[in-house]
C-alpha cells in the first residue's frame, strides 16, 4: 500500500462481543468504556489510530436493541446514522459464542440501512478457544458474510493480530489524506470521558437494571484555587428511583466514595492532573420515558 488511506470505522456486534476493548487496543488508550456487562457504552466515542500509510477514526455506538423506550430509539436513530456515515463497519463475533440469530439480526439491520458500507468480519477473543475452533469460526462467519468479504481474527487483550487488522482496515478505506493532526487520540471532549468513566466506576459490581437508568452530568471543572496542579470535578450521577439512589449510594454512603475513589484515579490518569471528585445522587424520575429530560443529560 503506497497511498495513504484514511476513512471512518465502526465496530458493531452483539452486547459484550469485545468492541470497546479492540478501540482501545486499536488505539492505545483507555477511551472507550469496556464492562464485563452488556450496553455500557451510550456516546460515539472516537478513537484514532495513526499509522504511516493510514488513519482510521474508530467510532463506537451503541449497540442496537429493540426499542422499548424512548432513550432506546434515541440510540437506534444514533447507531442508524453511524452506520451510513462510516467507510467500514466491522462485525465483532467473539471466537467463544455460535454465530447465531443474534448476529444475523445485526447483519441485516446493517445491510438493510447501509447497504454501500463496506463490511468486515472480525473474530474477536482468539485467546478464549484452540486453533481448530478458530479456524470453524472463521468458516461459519465467511458462510454469515459471503466469500468477498474479508475476515480477521484477533485478541484484543493479548494484543494478537491487531497490527492485522489495522491494515486489512486500511486496505478497504479510501484513498485521502489525514483527517486529524497526529497524536491526537479522540475529538470527545474530556467532560464526557469523565462521565463514562464515573459511569463505569459506579456500575462496577452492580446488577442487570441500573446500567440504563443511570446517567452522569458533568456539573463543573474549575482550576483550584492558587494551584495549576488540581481540579475541582463536579459530577451529578441521576437514577431513576430512591431505591436505586440508594443502590449507588451504599450503607453510610460507603460505595458512593469506592466510586468516587476509583473514578478518580482513571480521571487522573485522563487528564495527568491532581482531581478532587465530588459526587452527587439525584433521582430524576423516570428519565429515560421524559424528552426533556433526555435533552438535559445529553441524549
Ligand atoms: N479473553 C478475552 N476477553 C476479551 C477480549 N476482548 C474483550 N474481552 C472481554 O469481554 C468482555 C466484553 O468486552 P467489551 O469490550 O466491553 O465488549 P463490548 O462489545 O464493547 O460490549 P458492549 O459495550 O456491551 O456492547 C470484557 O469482560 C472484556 O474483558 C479478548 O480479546 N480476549
Amino acid at each position: 500500500m503506497s497511498e495513504f488511506h484514511s476513512g471512518f470505522v465502526c465496530f458493531v456486534g452483539r452486547p459484550n462481543t469485545g468492541k470497546s476493548t479492540l478501540t482501545n487496543a486499536l488505539v492505545g488508550q483507555k477511551i472507550a468504556i469496556t464492562s464485563s456487562r452488556p450496553q455500557t457504552t451510550r456516546h460515539t466515542i472516537r478513537g484514532i489510530v495513526h499509522r504511516e500509510h493510514a488513519q482510521l477514526i474508530l467510532v463506537d455506538t451503541p449497540g442496537l436493541h429493540r426499542p422499548r423506550t424512548l432513550l432506546g430509539q434515541r440510540l437506534n436513530d444514533l447507531v442508524r446514522d453511524t452506520y451510513s456515515e462510516v467507510d467500514v463497519i466491522a462485525l465483532c463475533i467473539p471466537a467463544d459464542e455460535k454465530v447465531g440469530p443474534g448476529d444475523r439480526w445485526i447483519l441485516e439491520q446493517i445491510r438493510h440501512m447501509a447497504p454501500k458500507t463496506t463490511v468486515v468480519g472480525v473474530v474477536t477473543k482468539i485467546d478464549k478457544v484452540g486453533k481448530q475452533q478458530i479456524t470453524e469460526q472463521l468458516l461459519a462467519v465467511s458462510k454469515l458474510l459471503g466469500p468477498t468479504c474479508e475476515i480477521v481474527p484477533v485478541s484484543a487483550t493479548k494484543g494478537e493480530q491487531v497490527e492485522v487488522l489495522v491494515d486489512v482496515l486500511a486496505s478497504v478505506m479510501p484513498e485521502g489524506p489525514a483527517f486529524y493532526p497526529d497524536g491526537e487520540l479522540t475529538d470527545e471532549p474530556e467532560e464526557t470521558l469523565m462521565a463514562e468513566l464515573i459511569r463505569e466506576a459506579a456500575l462496577e459490581g452492580l446488577g442487570d437494571e441500573l446500567p440504563h437508568s443511570l446517567a452522569v452530568v458533568i456539573e463543573e471543572v474549575v482550576e483550584r484555587e492558587g494551584r495549576t496542579d488540581m481540579l475541582d470535578v463536579h459530577a451529578l450521577l441521576y437514577v431513576e428511583r430512591s431505591s436505586q439512589k440508594g443502590i449507588v449510594i451504599g450503607k453510610g454512603g460507603a460505595r458512593l466514595r469506592d466510586v468516587g475513589t476509583a473514578a478518580r484515579a482513571q480521571i487522573e490518569k485522563l487528564l495527568g492532573t491532581k482531581v478532587f471528585l465530588e459526587l452527587h445522587v439525584k433521582v430524576a424520575k423516570d428519565w429515560q420515558r421524559d424528552p426533556k429530560q433526555l435533552g438535559r443529560l445529553g441524549f
